[in-house]
């Protein structure tokens, strides 16, 4: 079964996210990936990934996403978090983290545990 990737960057992460992708842009290709609107706008415009786009996370994407995770849709969560910015819908993030814990989904949420993850799931499907 293809791996199923959530991916979300805040908006100053996601040049990081274009370029992680990029990065794997191999690897992900035969993923199935699910993402909030714009970074999902994103990854299929500059690196021609294809995408299920949700809504945009201050309206509700995050949660979107999480109802997903806690039916058992997604094994894998990238989340590109902004922890210099106040974000309105804080709570909303704070959801999404908290059912990757519950459920134990492993949640990347920045670059340097993204690029674990994704290194280990690609070696996982070899
Ligand atoms: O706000 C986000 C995650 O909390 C990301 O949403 P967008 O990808 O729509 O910008």
């Amino acid at each position: 079964m293809k791996a199923r990737i959530a991916l979300i960057a805040h908006d100053r992460k996601k040049d990081d996210m274009v370029a992680l992708a990029t990065e794997y842009r191999a690897f992900l290709g035969t993923c199935s990936l699910l993402a909030t609107g714009t970074t999902g706008g994103r990854l299929i415009d500059e690196v021609g990934l294809q995408v299920t786009r949700m809504h945009s996370g201050p309206v509700g994407g995050d949660l979107q996403i999480g109802a997903r995770l806690v039916d058992g849709e997604i094994d894998c969560v990238v989340f590109l978090r902004d922890p210099m910015t106040p974000q309105p819908h804080e709570p909303d993030i704070n959801a999404l983290v908290r059912a990757c814990d519950v459920h134990n989904i492993p949640c990347a949420t920045n670059l340097a545990s993204a690029h674990l993850v994704l290194s280990q799931l690609m070696l996982q499907r070899r």
